[in-house]
């Protein structure tokens, strides 16, 4: 950790008061103060002018601009004043620019910017085949479906991939007869077996942490079967003990999957240059098949569950972008570079890791 200094920059933070409640706040209090940060809780019901001067905006806001996108006049107020006051700071480092932010608010957005990616193919990255609904016609959805190569099982999310508990309501459809489920704007994705291991990235700025959770089970087209409806987290949470988890007897004798910590930073490097996010995360599962990696979600700030160190390395993180300094450690040693920030997220050089048993954590991917 950082000796003590004092104060000479202030975080000004928002976020919902459900993720407010996990945070700890008293670790992020002493971890900010000793790089010489005070924090400040931003009220976003008060004029942010009269709040104080901040260097820093530090927020997760993706349920108030999925809110003011639908209409929610008081959301939009909200973003409306933030907006209006960055532009009026320009100064201020926001962590993350709500422009990117908006990227990862819609499913569709973001698989397409996966799927144009021209270098993944060729390293056995993909992200499943999707199609977006926006009416019940379940014949015209069909269609839809052939044109873009979804093939059924197929796992219906909702288009808006965060800001609700209702972003997180997913549908597994296993044929054509049960695709009236399906309630717009969803998007359809070609199911993946991937003997229910989810491997989640989660990104501080150039540092990464993976962990293992549960996931589904294989399944493959049926007549038979009926939809199943599940939530993320009823599935996917490292406590989570689904039975939708359980593979089947037949499942167990499957080769072991392994994920290539390569493939990781691939995805790290093309998330940085297309979206642009300091605090985000994704998921990959392996195809059990063929062993390619699917990057099935990408998420904004996410949990940060079991990141080592989360707090100094977020400041670290802050350090980096209110300075624009980053340190670049390569064949030639080590050397300071001054970047803005699109060129420095667009950096990439070195990478050092650690195993530890709650997963792997990178550093320095940049
Ligand atoms: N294409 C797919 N193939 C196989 N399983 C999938 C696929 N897409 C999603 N899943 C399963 O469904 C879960 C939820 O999907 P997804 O990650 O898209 O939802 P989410 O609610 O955005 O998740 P999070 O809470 O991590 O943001 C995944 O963790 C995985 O278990
Ligand atoms: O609820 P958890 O703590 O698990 O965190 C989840 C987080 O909710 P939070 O904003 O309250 O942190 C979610 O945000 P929204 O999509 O709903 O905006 C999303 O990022 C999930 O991917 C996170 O789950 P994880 O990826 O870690 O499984
Ligand atoms: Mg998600």
């Amino acid at each position: 950790m950082s000796e003590c200094r004092p104060f000479s920059k202030t975080i000004g933070v928002w976020m919902s008061d459900k993720k407010s409640q996990k945070l700890n706040w008293k670790e992020l209090i002493c971890v900010s103060n000793s790089h010489g940060y005070r924090i400040v809780k931003l009220d976003l019901e008060r004029p942010l002018e009269e709040q104080g001067e901040i260097d820093v905006f530090l927020h997760k806001l993706t349920d108030v601009i999925a809110a003011a996108d639908v209409g929610d006049p008081t959301a939009s107020r909200i973003i409306s004043n933030i907006e209006q006051y960055l532009s009026n700071h320009p100064n201020i480092a926001v962590i993350d620019p709500l422009d990117n932010v908006r990227i990862l608010l819609n499913r569709y957005n973001y698989y397409s910017i996966l799927q144009n990616e021209p270098t993944f193919s060729r390293h056995g990255i993909f992200t499943p085949a999707f199609a977006e609904f926006t009416t019940c016609n379940a014949q015209e959805n069909l269609e839809i479906m052939r044109q873009r190569g979804v093939r059924f099982p197929i796992i219906c999310k909702p288009t808006v991939a965060h800001g609700s508990k209702s972003a997180h309501e997913m549908i597994l459809v296993f044929n054509e007869r049960d695709l009236n489920v399906c309630r717009p704007p969803c998007v359809v994705q070609s199911f993946v077996n991937h003997n229910a291991v989810l491997h989640k990235v989660f990104i501080i700025g150039n540092r990464y942490h993976i962990c293992e959770r549960p996931s589904l089970k294989n399944f493959t087209a049926s007549e038979d079967l009926e939809p199943i409806f599940y939530s993320t987290g009823e599935v996917c949470k490292a406590d989570s003990q689904s039975t939708l988890s359980i593979l089947d007897p037949h499942d167990e004798t499957d080769l072991q999957m392994t994920l290539k910590e390569e493939n990781i930073k691939r995805i790290i490097r093309v998330l940085r240059k297309e979206i642009g996010l300091i605090l985000a995360g994704f998921d990959v599962v392996i195809d059990n098949l063929t062993g390619r990696h699917a990057v099935i979600d990408i998420n904004v700030y996410p949990s940060y569950e079991n990141f080592p160190n989360f707090f100094e390395n977020l400041l670290n993180c802050i350090d980096e972008t209110v300075n624009r300094t980053i340190v670049i450690s390569g064949d030639n040693g080590d050397c300071q570079d001054h970047h803005s920030v699109s060129q420095r997220l667009n950096g990439l050089i070195n990478v050092a890791f650690s195993a530890s048993k709650l997963g792997v954590t990178g550093m320095n991917i940049n």
